[in-house]
């Protein structure tokens, strides 16, 4: 080719490649925006790419997004800066952006808030530490000098293996310098060790026979799986029904259908009863996702996600937010519990946006339980979710014969919280060689302490709150800000010596009640605050399923999802506990989920439980649908009522918090806020009022409660709205919360 049209050609090229080599990039942070860097020559900076880049004084990871976000000002394209690096590690999935935005969107989040959810796994970002391990060099003479040691080593590695080179030393019982000697001398050579695979759960592995109730439910969810498209479905079956091993069934369809698959469960349903029994059905433990995995792991699995590796997730909430590439089924096991809902940073409900996920990705969704939540139940009833139904318990056992005690006739004598009647079952239980769950959902020893001689209440400095008792550790604690004292010996406030009384009772109390009532019976508390972690759990829960205890006392980490087969009585301790929250909308539903769930743990296998729920409202709606077994009275009530009051599932909610340590500012920020919401006819804006919890860790609270039709664009009102809001103080911050869960 001739030279001048070469060079000609060179820069046509180039000006071409220079116009196209800007890309916007998401950054982590608090803003709904992204920024545009200019792509170096020869760096691939494909969308979903994870790109080193200077922002500010930093230079920081972001994410190459596929389409510029947000309104940010138009800089000229000569003051762009470059991306700094690729960073090796797979890109985000195309569909991981458009759930992104789909949750930035619904929950009001900035859009690169919702990708710090997803990039929570930071090992995955940085250079891959490799383990470097000795083989043996085929074929190498070996040295002059062979001495006992290193033919001990040379036989070891004989096998071709690649080990570290410590662990070979081991093996042959000699020093590190044997193996360096060796790979001096060119009979050993240094590899890097391969990392770790995921085990493959196998479909067909331990398949199970099922009932004919079981096999209508197997055959509708695999009909969904089958049909390669999204759809919901609730499946709605009583406790002990089988539905963990129905749901398994339609795991298998979409894992032999080449998809990955996510089970949701609750974080403390995590147990190690769960993971074996998916070991058992898939061969191979699945990989999980949980709050308590090493920086590493998260890593790996993040990793291993994205790439295809990993085929099955079990895990809490944030599993969501992992790079699935292939995913083809979520499960959401125990669909009703609050703890799907995260109240930090990101505001979203893990079950509605696993559901927003099946609708982007095009696959279903499986929402089990035994009582599910109002919205769920009533989706189902109009048709827009599929219902697969489990009407009785697998061991063809009766549900449990539960009763109240009405604790305004059969009183309780003071200081003790058990009734006559509770002590007497129990102790015909013992006597059988079974066991009880007594069930109170109240961390410590009692709510509150106050002076005998004063009537002063000890309270938490910083909260609106009564500080808690805690026995065991000698403190007092507080629940919302963790702020703790010691116990004091005599009144802060008059000095009176001894005069401090604990009133109410929490789970140490019950315990206290229980050693004094039965001293030889073997006790389990279970309490979060008293466990340190995921494993010792795990291992409180073996212990009671293999009947390493007679009496369990525990608040609700034990009421969902176990299993004990020796369990026969249930005591509720105190039943009205969850109903008094007045301004919150779910305290029926969640009372009567809870009671259902923790009387349902007993009598599941061969014989028929008992429970007892202790209560002063014994007519309320939720402790008779309880009493007499009937789930559909109460869901009835419940639906009503919310219809009544356009509720949940009939209303859309929103509500919006103002917090600041200046107490008047608190208020006239929350007034002015409510004074500048555009007028609608549709929608009502409740408040502003101080909030229940009035002062949390020093910040006083003022609430706002939004409520519009379930038709109405509330994110769009309130983005309109938000737009109306002059600049606040630094100290001032605002939360919105969509469909919260959260009243206080
Ligand atoms: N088809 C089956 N074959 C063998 N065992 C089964 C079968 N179905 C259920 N089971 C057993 O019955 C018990 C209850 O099942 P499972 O835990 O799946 O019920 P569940 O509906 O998920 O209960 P919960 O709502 O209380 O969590 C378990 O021990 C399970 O192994
Ligand atoms: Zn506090």
């Amino acid at each position: 080719m001739n030279a001048p049209l070469d060079s000609l050609l060179q820069i046509l090229d180039n000006n071409a490649v220079e116009a196209a080599r800007s890309v916007p990039v998401l950054m982590p942070v608090a803003l709904d925006q992204t920024y545009d860097y200019l792509v170096p020559e020869g760096m691939d900076a494909a969308p979903g790419a994870f790109v080193l880049v200077p922002f500010g004084p930093q230079t920081r990871i972001g994410i190459v997004w596929d389409a510029p976000r947000g309104e940010g000002k138009p800089v000229d394209p000569k003051k762009l800066k470059a991306l700094t690096s690729r960073i090796d590690a797979p890109c985000l999935p195309e569909i991981s952006m458009r759930f992104a935005e789909w949750v930035a969107r619904y929950t009001l989040a900035p859009l690169g808030m919702v990708a710090r959810m997803m990039m929570s796994a930071d090992a995955a970002f940085e250079p891959p530490k490799h383990r470097f391990g000795v083989c043996i060099v085929e074929g190498a003479t070996p040295p002059p000098k062979m001495t006992q040691a290193r033919t001990r080593v040379m036989e070891i590695a004989a096998d071709g293996l690649v080990r570290a080179k410590s662990d070979l030393a081991n093996l042959a019982g000699c020093s590190t310098g044997v193996v360096d000697g060796l790979a001096a001398a060119g009979m050993l050579v240094e590899v890097a060790i391969p990392e770790r695979s995921f085990p493959r759960p196998l479909p067909q592995h331990g398949e199970t026979g099922f009932t004919a109730d079981q096999t209508r439910a197997v055959e509708s969810l695999r009909s969904a799986v089958d049909a390669n498209n999204f759809s919901v479905t609730l499946l709605d079956g009583v406790t002990g029904s089988g539905k963990t091993e129905v749901y398994f069934e339609a795991v298998a369809r979409a894992l032999e259908a080449g998809g990955q698959t996510l089970i949701l469960l609750p974080e403390i349903a995590l147990t190690s009863q769960f993971l074996d029994r998916f070991a058992r059905r898939f061969g191979a433990r699945p990989v999980e996702w949980h709050s308590a995995l090493s920086p590493a792991e998260r890593g790996r699995i993040w990793k291993g996600v994205a790439r295809g590796d990993v085929r099955c997730v079990v895990g809490a909430r944030s599993a969501l937010f992992l790079p699935y590439c292939e995913l083809g089924l979520i499960v959401v096991d125990e669909e009703h519990d609050q703890g799907f809902k995260q109240d930090d940073r990101v505001h979203y409900q893990g079950r509605d946006m696993a559901v927003v996920r099946g609708n982007l990705g095009k696959f279903p969704v499986i929402l089990a339980s035994a009582t599910p939540s109002i919205e769920s139940h009533v989706n189902a009833l109009i048709g827009r979710y599929r219902h697969a139904v489990l009407p009785g318990r697998f061991s063809g056992v009766e549900m449990p014969d539960v009763s109240a005690i009405d604790l305004r006739s059969e009183k309780l004598v003071p200081g003790k919280w058990l009734a006559e009647r509770l002590v007497a079952s129990m102790t015909e239980t013992l006597e059988k060689g079974q066991q009880t769950l007594l069930f109170l959902n109240r961390r410590g020893y009692a709510p509150l302490t106050l002076c005998r001689s004063c009537g002063h209440r000890l309270e938490c400095p910083q909260c609106t709150a009564w500080l808690v008792e805690h026995r065991f550790k000698k403190k007092l604690s507080c629940h919302h800000c963790g702020f703790q004292l010691s116990l004091p010996e005599k009144c802060p406030k008059c000095a009176a010596p001894g005069s401090l009384v604990a009133c109410g009772p929490g789970v140490e109390r019950v315990q206290e009640e229980v050693a004094e009532r039965f001293p030889d019976a073997r006790v389990a508390l279970l309490s979060s605050d008293l466990i340190p972690g995921l494993p010792e759990m795990r291992e409180m829960i073996r212990g009671i399923e293999a009947r390493e205890f007679d009496i369990i006392i525990g608040t609700q980490i034990v009421a969902k999802g176990h299993n004990f087969p020796g369990l026969a009585l249930v005591g509720v301790v105190d039943g009205d506990l969850g109903l008094a929250h007045g301004a919150d909308p779910r305290s029926a539903e969640r009372t009567f989920q809870l009671l259902h769930q923790v009387t349902g743990r007993a009598g599941r296998t061969t014989f028929v439980g008992r429970g007892f729920v202790q209560t002063y409202s014994p007519d309320h709606p939720v402790m008779t649908a309880i009493v007499a077994g009937d789930r559909n009275a109460f869901l009835n009530y419940e639906v009503k009522t919310r219809q009544a009051g356009l509720l949940p599932p009939y209303g859309r909610l929103a509500a919006i918090i103002v917090s600041a340590r200046d107490k008047a500012l608190t208020e006239q920020v929350a007034r002015e806020i409510a004074r500048r919401a555009p007028p609608s006819e549709m929608i009502s804006v409740l408040g502003p009022s101080e909030a229940p919890i009035a002062v949390v860790r020093g910040r006083h609270r003022w609430r706002l409660l939004v409520k519009a039709p379930r038709d109405v664009d509330l994110q769009t009102y309130l983005r309109a709205w938000a737009g109306m809001i002059p600049k606040l103080k630094t100290d001032v911050r605002i939360t919105v919360d969509i469909d919260p869960y959260n009243f206080l």
